[in-house]
């Protein structure tokens, strides 16, 4: 679709209109969409033009999820499911309705819960907020549920949010798959965000990391990869362990590290093993490791599942009884993930025959969701290919960018099941699938758990799949 287009303004028109009522959407968030410029959609992106950094940062931080909602509420025939904004200095437009300057300031006064703690705020760099935090507005310290395994982590994980580079620096967080260390992580963020309004948050898996990296080096833009990784106050790093053996993009992470510790900026690491037992790292960089506070997150108890559980049930606003809550949480012990994956078909299956959760039902869902044990791990190719046999299509077609609805949905259902049965992250979901954005797996994620609500075949088809899958690794 061209520049120009009606139907690509018409498209835009409709997004705006959904964001006005969206209650998340302040007049002065409003106000900076206003700017926006729509410049086309190609391979399931819409592509934004703003006229500068700052409201970039603006949308990119404060209306991501609003305006990821909004797409995806468009006509199916758009095929679009995120978005991608470019500055283009060029596009004249009025000013915003919130001048940059009154954020700057209001980023310098102190917030009531920071001057709790030592922290003292001003030293915080006031710069310009165009940082682009990618933190998941899902996690943050409001549900996450606290227990015996997880209660040191948070505590420190909360610390360290409201005197950064105060408390601990670093702060390593490590423990098994699915146990929450990247909803500490987000949370760690958004709860800074909070507390000082502006400051540079940047959340990264080390797989971007190391893609941006890679990226900086092939075509000749070090200086522009430093400025992201070393101007900002908090660099929250997931997933530590994809740098092993990665020598060059250990050192820049090594480099990345001393400014910003030398800088007094917080740096929150998080890994599957502590510093010790991880191997390829050089010494100096597990030293450094080590300079802070390392902390574990264990497997839940069974309490803590079922507070979790809870929790999750409550903000989807599903009823379910406690007993029903215990089951589940007994027969799904040591991946939270999983544990929520569990949810989901329950309580699909529940919306979509109109019945209510019961045990019955949940012995039902549940018979087809026996869990694999840990030599068993499901393959991404594996989940790929099975879904390209089931609905007809090639793998190259799942790989590749089809705007075709059938091809989408199998491509999203697809993701779904890697995110499900596999331990790897959105980011190498993303990169798996024609290197696609990662926000776009977590909007993969969140529309097939709706869908399987709202219709029958779906739902049908990730279960009838999922069995396949775990046939063939029984
Ligand atoms: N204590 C908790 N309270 C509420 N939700 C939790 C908690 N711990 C984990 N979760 C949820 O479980 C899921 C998996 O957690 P998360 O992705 O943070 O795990 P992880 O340890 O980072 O795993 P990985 O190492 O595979 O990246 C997330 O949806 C997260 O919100």
């Amino acid at each position: 679709m061209a520049d120009g287009d009606p139907s690509l303004t018409s498209a835009w028109r409709s997004v705006l209109s959904t964001l006005q009522s969206d209650e998340r959407v302040t007049p002065q968030l409003y106000g900076f969409l206003s700017l926006v410029e729509p410049k086309g959609i190609m391979a399931g992106t819409f592509y934004l033009e703003v006229p500068n950094e700052f409201t970039r940062g603006m949308i990119e931080q404060r209306c991501r999820v609003p305006l990821l909602g909004a797409i995806g509420r468009l006509d199916d025939s758009f095929a679009v499911s995120t978005f991608a904004i470019v500055v283009n200095p060029d596009i004249t437009h009025d000013a915003p309705q919130v001048e940059p300057e009154r954020l700057e300031s209001s980023y310098l006064d102190a917030p009531a819960a920071a001057t709790q703690t030592t922290a003292p705020v001003t030293e915080i760099t006031a710069a310009p907020r165009n940082v682009d935090s990618r933190l998941n507005p899902k996690y943050s310290f409001d549900n996450f549920v606290i227990g015996q395994s997880n209660r040191f982590a948070h505590a420190a994980a909360v610390a360290v949010a409201e005197a950064p580079a105060k408390a601990y620096n670093p702060l390593f967080i490590y423990g098994d798959s699915g146990l929450g260390k990247t909803h500490l992580l987000h949370a760690i963020g958004h709860y800074a965000m909070s507390l000082y309004p502006g400051i540079r948050v940047r959340y990264v898996s080390s797989e971007e990391f190391t893609n941006d990296f890679i990226n900086s080096i092939a075509n000749n833009r070090g200086s522009s990869f430093q400025a992201r990784y070393r101007n900002i106050d908090i660099l929250l790093i997931d997933d530590i362990q994809f740098l092993q053996r990665a020598v060059e993009t250990q050192e820049a992470f090594f480099h990345t590290f001393n400014t910003l510790h030398d800088h007094n900026k917080q740096v929150v690491i998080t890994s599957d093993l502590p510093p010790k037992h991880l191997t390829g790292f050089e010494d100096r960089m597990l030293t450094r490791f080590e300079w802070g506070l390392i902390t574990d997150v264990q497997a839940p108890d069974l309490e803590t599942r079922i507070a979790i559980l809870r929790k999750k049930a409550q903000s989807e606003r599903i009823l379910v009884p406690d007993d029903i809550l215990e089951f589940m949480a007994t027969k799904v012990s040591s991946n939270i993930r999983e544990l929520e994956g569990t949810l989901i078909r329950v309580t699909a299956f529940a919306s979509l025959n109109k019945t209510p959760v019961d045990m019955n039902l949940v012995q039902t869902v549940l018979k087809d969701l026996i869990t694999l044990d840990d030599d068993n791990v499901v393959a991404p190719a594996d989940i790929i290919t099975a879904t390209a046999d089931y609905f007809k299509l090639s793998v190259d077609d799942l790989y590749g960018s089809s705007r075709s609805q059938a091809i989408a949905t199998a491509r999203q259902i697809a993701m779904y099941l890697c995110r499900e049965m596999t331990n790897l992250s959105l980011p190498k979901i993303g990169q798996l699938f024609g290197n696609r954005d990662h926000t776009t797996v977590m909007y993969a994620n969140k529309k097939i758990s709706e869908l399987m609500k709202e219709r029958r075949s779906i739902y049908n088809q990730v279960t009838e799949l999922t069995a396949r899958i775990k046939q063939t690794h029984r």
